[in-house]
């Protein structure tokens, strides 16, 4: 099962983001790929409330929902829209994180809301308050694909290792990380981190990143570190989208789970204990 994982530079523009979109999503199907990944807020990357105010929507009216459910019908593929920023009716205005798994007839399949807000500073200049602006999820997602039973998160989701164990427990082979880490934090723990999770739960790990500067027409521009990656169940990177823009191909092989799962059958192991 060939899938392709897009790597991006999204604007704080959805509307240029889409026009980027679709022809890589068309190239992507041309080249084989089944089943589509992409990157967290693939429709808008921007920290600036105003300006999301101004061109984000709330799920039902969301222009490049709309447009990537009609190419999955078209096309007869499955894209998992990595998350899109969306308007919700929080009594506090903010915003959904969402990731959508949409199926080869145009329907959506699943939903997830980001759970695990990345508030942090990572130095002084380049501080995060995503709780600010985004409303965090309470409910994890595995959804059957072409693929196999995928597991949904999010970006800094990353960091709890029991959600992705509680994914692959439920069922999940591949655990999809779409993201837009930062350039400081990805360098150090992006790669390793994505291993451990592929290796303790025995999935296929499939990250498609934000890339690059993305420009903005208001507020602050904003780095992000690339390297979609796609790890095997026995822990191995089989592709690294480097810090380009573009598509990146993989042919994932399910058997592959359940030979790492055979070999070190720890996903079953788990005992209680008392303590500490
Ligand atoms: O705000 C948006 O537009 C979309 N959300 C994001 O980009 C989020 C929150 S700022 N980024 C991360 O979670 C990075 C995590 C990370 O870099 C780490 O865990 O080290």
């Amino acid at each position: 099962m060939r899938v392709a994982l897009l790597q991006l530079t999204s604007s704080d523009d959805p509307s240029e983001n889409l026009k980027t979109l679709e022809p890589m999503i068309r190239d992507a199907a041309e080249g084989g790929a089944r089943c589509i990944f992409t990157p967290e807020v693939t429709n808008c990357v921007s920290m600036n409330r105003r300006r999301q105010l101004e061109v984000l929507y709330e799920e039902t009216d969301d222009p490049m929902l709309r447009r990537v459910r009609e190419i999955c019908a078209e096309l007869r593929l499955w894209v998992n829209l990595g998350s899109l920023a969306l308007k919700t009716r929080d009594p506090d205005g903010r915003f959904a994180n969402r990731s959508f798994v949409i199926d080869d007839n145009g329907q959506i399949a699943a939903r997830y809301d980001k759970i695990h807000m990345f508030d942090v500073e990572v130095t002084p200049e380049e501080t995060y308050r995503e709780s600010d602006g985004y409303r965090p999820g309470g409910v994890a997602r595995t959804v059957r694909g072409p693929c196999g039973a995928l597991g949904l998160s999010i970006c800094y989701d990353l960091r709890f290792p029991h959600l992705y164990r509680s994914l692959a427990k439920s069922g999940a082979q591949i655990l999809s990380v779409p993201a837009a880490f930062s350039p400081i934090t990805g360098a150090a723990h992006w790669e390793v981190l994505l291993r451990a999770r592929a290796i303790e739960t025995g999935c296929f790990v499939i990250a498609a990143a934000q890339t690059g500067l993305h420009s903005s027409k208001m507020g602050k521009s904003r780095r992000t570190y690339g390297h979609s990656l796609v790890v095997a169940p026995w822990g191995e990177i089989l592709a690294d989208a480097g810090e380009e823009v573009g598509i990146t191909y993989v042919d994932i092989d399910l058997l592959m789970v359940d030979k790492a799962r055979r070999q070190v059958p720890a996903l079953g192991h788990d005992r209680e204990f008392d303590g500490p």
